[in-house]
């Protein structure tokens, strides 16, 4: 269990005189294994919230406990909107070089290209990539750290609809050969059904929770459109409070 206590997270800008708080009193608990999708407006922080998770941000009030031994913290690895590619390394490269010193594991990589569809364009660089492939590259680099904790912000964004459905579909099949806490910001409620074992809903200025839902069915069924939007239809029926962002 990862506990997320967040009493206050401000920017402190030199030029403005107010410095409002970006979160504040939020408190959010990740189940071990659990796959939870942060759905919020844009600019209300869900990035902030990442980085303050992954420990790249530590100005902030509050803790993140990992529930592991004083000062461990799960391996993580972190999914950024834009896929983040080295230019001068081909996508195997890409790959091998996030993990740790030393090791190369050449059967998992071979098996992350394939499952996700890079094994022809392996020894490309990244210039050569359409967005939707450099997506997928950036997803085996994560996967190829085997995380305990997977931080994705808005990975999809800017592909066309079909892509951004075949590449869930590719994070699915991944992340089900080995279960992993995954923490996966995006605007889209659609995408956030369609993958999430629990939504959770995000006010603006500040950031805190409005609401939890749990979504139960089994993923097969939601790759279909359908499911999606009668689950939608039901949120809106059960929680008004969030019809504006359903
Ligand atoms: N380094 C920074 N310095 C000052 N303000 C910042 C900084 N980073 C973010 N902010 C502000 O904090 C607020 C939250 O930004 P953040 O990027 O976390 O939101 P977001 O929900 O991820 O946005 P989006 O949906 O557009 O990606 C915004 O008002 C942003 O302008």
């Amino acid at each position: 269990m990862i506990r997320i206590r967040i009493v206050r997270k401000l920017y402190r800008v030199p030029t403005s005189r107010e410095n409002p708080a970006v979160i504040e009193n939020l408190e959010l608990n990740l189940g071990d294994g659990e796959f939870v999708c942060l759905v919020g407006p844009s600019g209300c922080g869900k990035t902030t919230l990442l980085n303050i998770v992954a420990g790249l941000d530590r100005e902030f009030e509050g803790s993140v406990d990992f529930g592991e031994e004083a000062g461990d913290r799960p391996h993580t690895a972190y999914v950024f909107q834009e896929p983040r590619l080295l230019p001068w390394r081909s996508v195997r490269q890409n790959i091998e070089l996030a993990l740790p010193k030393g090791e190369t594991d050449r059967e998992h990589v071979d098996h992350l290209l394939d499952i996700l569809g890079l094994t022809h364009a392996q020894h490309q660089f990244p210039q050569r990539l359409s967005l939707g492939m450099s997506r997928r590259a950036a997803l085996a680099r994560a996967f190829a750290v085997r995380p305990a904790l997977l931080l994705m912000d808005e990975p999809f964004v800017s592909l066309d609809a079909a892509t951004s459905r075949r590449i869930r579909e590719l994070l699915l099949a991944v992340w089900q050969e080995r279960p992993h806490t995954v923490l996966f910001v995006t605007h889209d409620v659609r995408e956030a059904i369609a993958l999430a074992d629990r939504l959770v809903f995000l006010t603006d200025h500040p950031l805190r929770i409005r609401q939890q839902v749990s979504v139960t069915g089994p993923r097969a069924d939601r790759a279909a459109g359908d499911w999606v939007e009668s689950f939608r239809a039901r949120l809106r029926e059960e929680h008004p409070a969030i019809g504006h962002m359903l």
